[in-house]
């Protein structure tokens, strides 16, 4: 299956579960694939039947910024779901960095694959 992706968005959002990870906000990097068929965008050359990379981000960056969870799992959850319920994407692979969380390590996080599930 082709796969659309978003690599290294960087969102700042409140997120932790230490109280100094309460008084701050704390910048996060998303890297996402997307399950796609990029055939029909490459017939058409036409924006409205791809899916829109910029759409998925701009989504996310508006969830991820207004959130407020402790774990890194709870956020990486909330935002494959609403890229499997708002998005024309049936499976996602998403990873959820938190740089600079634990010393010496470039970043630690999650990262999860989530399917959508179908009726019937
Ligand atoms: N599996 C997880 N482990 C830890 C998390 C987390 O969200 N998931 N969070 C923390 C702290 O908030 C940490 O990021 C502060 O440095 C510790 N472990």
């Amino acid at each position: 299956m082709d796969k659309v992706f978003i690599e290294g968005l960087e969102i700042e959002a409140l997120i932790g579960i230490y109280d100094w990870e309460r008084r701050i906000r704390q910048a996060l990097v998303f890297d996402l694939e997307m399950a796609f068929d990029n055939r029909v965008p490459a017939a058409s050359d036409d924006i409205a039947d791809t899916l829109d990379y910029k759409a998925v981000s701009k989504r996310l960056i508006e969830y991820v910024g207004a959130s407020d969870f402790g774990l890194v799992e709870t956020l990486a959850e909330r935002c494959a779901a609403i890229v499997l319920d708002e998005f024309d994407v049936a499976h996602v692979r998403l990873k959820l960095s938190k740089p600079g969380a634990v010393r010496g390590a470039k970043a630690v996080g999650v990262v999860v694959e989530r399917s959508r599930v179908v009726a019937g």
